[in-house]
């Protein structure tokens, strides 16, 4: 006989929750662990936190878009949740891909954080000096720092939040950007110069923890919608859409920012060129799961793209 819904996980047969084993992943999953722990009522032992190594984890030392992209911080988890070594895994979901399996289903998007990027190493951006050295691996940090500042020279810049903390007070850049939501969620929220949102805006999906679990598991996925944010869905979504309408890869230099205005959502976003100096921008509103709209955003940006801009994005998905 099926097991009756909202049943409640047991010492015996504890949720397992996956997770990367970073600290920032680790902290990720302690908060979605509280959060589904105080809906639900239970101890916070009935959900046990499971780490796993992810593909991108093991190599540190080259850009991740050469390595081959996003599935490096999802395969393992997701190969997890497909043989029931774990119920739920816990994903920033910038990291995400767009196009995901169809047997995984994102259960549940946690409130989202800060979502700004915070400049580490000068008070602003017109204050970095002249030529800087600026340390970061995202086309996209690159090539916004590159459009607003052509003298600075970009640096490979990979590794954990605190290793890129280190590698900029060992000297090996003067300057980085880091996500104001995992410089919070590891306690480091003092660090830095939050960019105004006006003309900096993040990555798709900045800022927000995605819990995904088996695609057909109802009873999961009853217990993580008691967590879920329609806001933050709805916003994170809308970009995931934008993302799948550009055919953005971890190639594709892409800022955007939804935002709800009243009961609609305002979506802006810009895409560059890889050295910055030609960039496309627009803004749409959209209704709250309406898919369509920010597909047209995309089509929009990619049909006024220069050959150097479009050469970066695939394209409809
Ligand atoms: N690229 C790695 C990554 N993935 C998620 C975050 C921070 C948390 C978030 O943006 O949700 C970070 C670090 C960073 O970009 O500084």
């Amino acid at each position: 006989m099926s097991q009756p819904l909202s049943a409640s996980p047991s010492t015996v047969k504890p949720l397992r929750l996956g997770t990367r084993r970073s600290p920032l992943a680790m902290a990720q999953a302690h908060e979605a662990r509280a959060r589904l722990a105080k809906a639900w009522g239970w101890d916070e032992n009935l959900i046990e936190l499971v780490p796993v190594l992810a593909s991108g984890d093991k190599v540190q030392d080259r850009p991740l878009a050469e390595i081959g992209g996003k599935a490096l911080w999802t395969k393992e988890l997701d190969a997890c949740l497909a043989d029931g070594r774990i119920d739920l895994a816990v994903h920033s979901l910038k990291d995400v891909e767009t196009i995901r399996p169809s047997d995984i289903y994102i259960g549940a998007v946690l409130p989202r954080a800060d979502v700004r990027d915070v400049l580490l190493g000068a008070p602003s951006i017109r204050a970095i000096p002249e030529g800087a050295r600026v340390g970061t691996s995202a086309p996209r940090r690159a090539a916004q720092m590159l459009h607003r500042r052509p003298d600075v020279s970009i640096v490979p810049f990979r590794g954990n939040v605190a290793t890129r903390m280190a590698k900029l007070a060992a000297g090996e850049a003067d300057v980085t950007l880091l996500a104001a939501a995992g410089l919070e969620r590891l306690g480091e929220s003092g660090v830095g110069t939050p960019l105004a949102l006006d003309d900096w805006l993040p990555a798709p999906s900045q800022g927000a923890i995605a819990i995904e679990c088996r695609a057909g598991d109802r009873q999961v996925r009853e217990w993580l919608a008691a967590i879920d944010h329609a806001p933050s869905r709805a916003e994170v979504m809308a970009e995931r859409a934008l993302l799948a309408g550009l055919g953005g890869s971890c190639h594709s230099p892409i800022a955007v920012l939804t935002r709800h205005v009243g009961d609609h959502l305002a979506i802006r976003c810009a895409i560059y060129s890889a050295d910055g100096l030609e960039m496309v921008e627009a803004t749409v509103t959209a209704a709250v799961g309406d898919d369509e709209a920010p597909r047209r955003l995309a089509a929009d940006l990619l049909a006024r793209a220069s050959p150097a801009i479009g050469a970066l994005f695939a394209g409809p998905e």
